[in-house]
């Protein structure tokens, strides 16, 4: 296993993306830690400009490097340089760099949203908070990144394709979110055997080739579960913050449980758990049936110490045939009132980390 040096000596030659100067020579390697049972590396990295399609190369390379070295999981957390580190390094970035640094993704914030499973709703969540965000006047963008099935687009409605003007794509507009979709660029949907490192690499094409704009939230509908492939993706995901669904069983909490452990293990910050199809409400007689049994949320929201941000019941959106989007709720309909109640507690989650 790796020895604190050794990680110093692998990491030390890669490069700030901006100032071009070493990893070593701008002191931006401010912590590793080792865990050796678990053949786990943990670094907090500074560089000159956090969440940008630069870091996440780096954060791409340090994964290679490290597991290249024997290392079996990697957690990767950057930091800013202090100022007075970038003042003695600042004449080094040229100006391409310099207009990098104005990149609008420099601002966004990242969120993720994971499942220790498939078919518990994640998609579904991840279109409606998308959605809910934008109604609260926020900028947001989402990548259906969910390797499996890409759902998102169907879920929304769309039917069209973003327009590809040269190098750049432009996403698809709907409900006041920037959607892009893999999906879009398969044909008919064909199943591709995605390997990890190769969706890193698409992911990091959406956050350099796609015009997003000026954006506040950029959220990213993951593949679900806890296996190489997600584990992969979590390693080169920007700096972002999670979401794990669950739906009420406890036993499916005990599996989402794997997907917040991940989470953290690759130094992501779990914002909450949300529930999904937590129970089925009679339209005649009000009760509640709770088909899928019951606890399952507050259990895991237990377990990962983090609040429970909602619960979801069972149901259909109503939707009308000429604006068809079957997964999408309206901003009147109860569970679109749920929808909103977690994103008001997201926005209030990062406003007072600010
Ligand atoms: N609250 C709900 N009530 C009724 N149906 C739901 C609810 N949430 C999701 N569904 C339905 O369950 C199915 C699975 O949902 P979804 O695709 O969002 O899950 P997922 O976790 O993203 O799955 P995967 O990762 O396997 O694609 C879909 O058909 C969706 O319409």
């Amino acid at each position: 296993m790796l020895t604190e040096v050794q990680v110093r000596e692998l990491l030390g030659t890669l490069e700030d993306p901006f100032l071009h100067r070493s990893l070593t020579e701008t002191n931006g390697i401010t912590s590793v830690t080792i865990k050796e049972e678990k053949k786990h590396v943990s670094v907090k990295l500074a560089i000159a400009k956090t969440n940008t399609p630069e870091q996440m190369q780096l954060q791409m390379k340090v994964v290679d490097v490290l597991k290249e070295g024997g290392a079996g999981s990697v957690g990767i957390r950057f930091e800013e340089l202090p100022p007075e580190a970038l003042a003695q390094f600042r004449g080094t970035a040229n100006e391409s760099e310099a207009q990098d640094l104005l990149s609008p993704l420099n601002k966004v914030e990242f969120i993720s949203i994971a499942s220790g499973k498939g078919g518990v709703g994640k998609s579904t969540v991840s279109v409606n908070l998308a959605i809910a965000l934008a109604r609260l006047g926020k900028k947001v963008g989402l990548i259906d990144a969910d390797i499996y099935g890409f759902s998102v687009p169907d879920m929304m409605g769309i039917d069209k394709s973003p327009v590809v003007r040269g190098q750049t794509i432009i996403p698809v507009e709907r409900f006041g979110v920037k959607v892009i979709s893999m999906g879009f660029f398969v044909e008919d949907n064909m199943p591709v055997v995605w390997r990890g490192p190769m969706l890193g690499k698409v992911l990091d094409q959406f956050f350099r080739d796609v015009e997003w704009g000026d954006l506040d939230y950029l959220l990213l509908d993951l593949p679900p579960g806890t296996g190489d492939v997600a584990l992969d993706i979590h390693q080169m995901l920007p700096a972002s913050k999670e979401i794990v669904i669950t739906t009420p069983h406890p036993t499916a909490a005990f599996v989402a449980a794997r997907a917040g452990a991940m989470a953290l293990q690759t130094d992501h910050e779990v914002l909450g758990v949300i529930e999904n199809m937590s129970w089925f409400e009679s339209k005649e007689t009000g009760k509640k049936e709770y088909l899928f049994g019951q606890g399952g949320g507050p259990k895991l929201a237990e377990e990962l110490q983090t609040p429970l941000l909602g619960q979801i019941p069972l149901g259909q959106p109503d939707w009308n045939e000429e604006d068809f989007a079957p997964s999408v709720y309206l901003e009147n309909h109860p569970t679109g009132k749920i929808y909103e109640d977690i994103a008001q507690q997201v926005l209030k989650q990062f406003a007072d980390k600010k």
